[in-house]
This record gives structure tokens, sequence and C-alpha cells, in this order.
């Protein structure tokens, strides 16, 4: 087990936005986080990466206590992470902005430099790498917001809606850099809307509602699971 989130809750003031969710994720498994609007996903992603401290509850990563560890002594951990509104820097080059992310274990500016061409290439952007951040689409975009989680060299990446706003094409780009991710072996836990990356991409499935796990299972477990239908997926997607 590479990560253990143990009754982790996150309450502010009388909002329950996390409140005891459990689950386990298996080294070089890609597990997805889904639930409505408010569900408490973003949230749940803040406390395992150290953004907010927890309430209460653990998270143990490789048999570590890390909760509530500040976020850059998570992150030299092995612990990535990108964010939902994508937040390059502007007015620098693709490759710099990677560098950044780079400088978390790299000794040398020339490591992190070579480092940063590597996952440029990667993630698609090794074209583009002079380009500065704030000229590039959308969609590269949140390439360039994978490529700096990734120059952190994590062994666990958390991706937050890295599909959000992209059209049905981008999203097929991307798809198979996340299961490359997956070969160089690393650890996914992403949460996403688009239920086709979900299913296509994710061996297990957590499904959180109101701050709470409602279920867990695989994708094919989750789409038949009359309350995920109930609470998120609605009748059409369910293959019952
Ligand atoms: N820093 C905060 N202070 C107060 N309330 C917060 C804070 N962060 C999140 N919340 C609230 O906690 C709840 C869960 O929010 P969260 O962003 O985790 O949901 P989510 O499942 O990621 O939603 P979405 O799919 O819309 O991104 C929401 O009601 C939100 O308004």
């Amino acid at each position: 087990m590479i990560i253990q989130v143990k009754e982790v809750s996150k309450h502010f003031g009388g909002l329950k936005a996390v409140n005891g969710v459990s689950f386990d994720v298996n080294e070089n498994e890609i597990v997805g986080i889904i639930g409505p609007n408010g569900a408490g996903k973003t949230t749940l992603f803040n406390l395992i990466s150290g953004s907010l401290p927890v309430t209460s509850g653990q998270v143990v990563f490789n048999n570590e206590d890390i909760t509530s560890q500040k976020p850059y002594v998570i992150c030299k951990k092995g612990i990535g992470r990108t964010y939902q509104i994508v937040k390059p820097f502007g007015n620098i080059s693709v490759l710099e902005n990677a560098m950044v992310g780079a400088f978390n274990k790299a000794s040398s500016t020339k490591e992190a430099r070579e480092y940063s061409l590597e996952i440029l290439k990667k993630v698609g952007l090794d074209k583009k790498k002079d380009q500065i951040g704030k000229s590039l689409t959308i969609a590269d975009k949140k390439r360039l917001e994978v490529a700096k989680a990734l120059a952190t060299q994590p062994t666990l990446l958390l991706l937050d809606e890295v599909m959000a706003g992209l059209n049905p094409s981008e999203v097929k780009e991307i798809l198979p850099m996340i299961k490359g991710l997956r070969e160089s072996g690393i650890t996914i836990i992403l949460i996403e809307h688009i239920m086709e990356v979900v299913m296509n991409v994710c061996d297990r499935i957590v499904v959180v509602h109101h701050g709470e796990k409602i279920a867990e299972g695989t994708p094919k477990e989750i789409t038949n699971n009359p309350e995920v239908i109930k609470a998120y997926l609605g009748e059409e997607l369910s293959f019952a």
C-alpha cells in the first residue's frame, strides 16, 4: 500500500466538507475520486497534500504518518499534485515553469533543466519549451500543470480535474499520457467528472457525497451501484 487515508475529516465551522473518509491505494494503481460538486473531493486532496490540516484522522504514506505536515514536506516525500484551476507562471517559459517543480529534488540548475526537458517530452510539451506560460492553450496549460507536478519527482500523483475544459479530442490526447505515467511506475489518484475518462483509466473508484464515502469498487461495480446512480451518475449512465 502506498497511501492509507484513515477516517479523515475536515470541518469548516459547521460544514463537514470531508467526514470520516477512509480508503487505501496500492502501488501503481489508478484510483478515481468522483462525486457531485461540493462533495469534498478537492478538500480531500488538500488534506492528503498538506494544503489544509485535518480536523481529525490520519494520512499514512509509505508507512509513515504524514498527517497535516507542511505541503513542501509532503511534496519532498513524493506526493505531487495539480490544481483544478491551472496556475502556470505566466511570464516565464514552459521549461522554466517545469524547472520550478524540479528544484524539489534537483541539486543543480543543470540537473533541474535536464529532468524538466525529459518531463516536457513525456507530456508532449517539448516543442513548446521556450513559449511563455500564458501563451499556451488551455489544453497545453493543463499539460504544463501535470509537468510541474511531475517535475517534483512524485511516486504518488494527485490529478485534480486535468480534463475539465478540454474538448473530446483534447481529452483523447491526454488519456494516453495518464496511462503512460502509470507505466513509468507512478501511482495516481484522480478527481474527474468525465465518466469516460474515469471508466477508461481507473482500476478502482471511490465515490464521495456530502463529505462521506458512499461507495468504492471497480468501474463496473460503481456504475451498477444504486446509491451512486441516485447520488451522482443518474439512471442513463448506469450499465444496470
Ligand atoms: N477553505 C474553505 N473554507 C470553507 N469552506 C470550504 C473551503 N474549501 C471548501 N469548502 C467547502 O467544502 C465543501 C467541499 O468543497 P470541495 O471543493 O472539496 O468540493 P469538490 O467535491 O471538490 O467540488 P467540485 O467538484 O465542485 O470541485 C463545499 O461546500 C465548499 O464550499
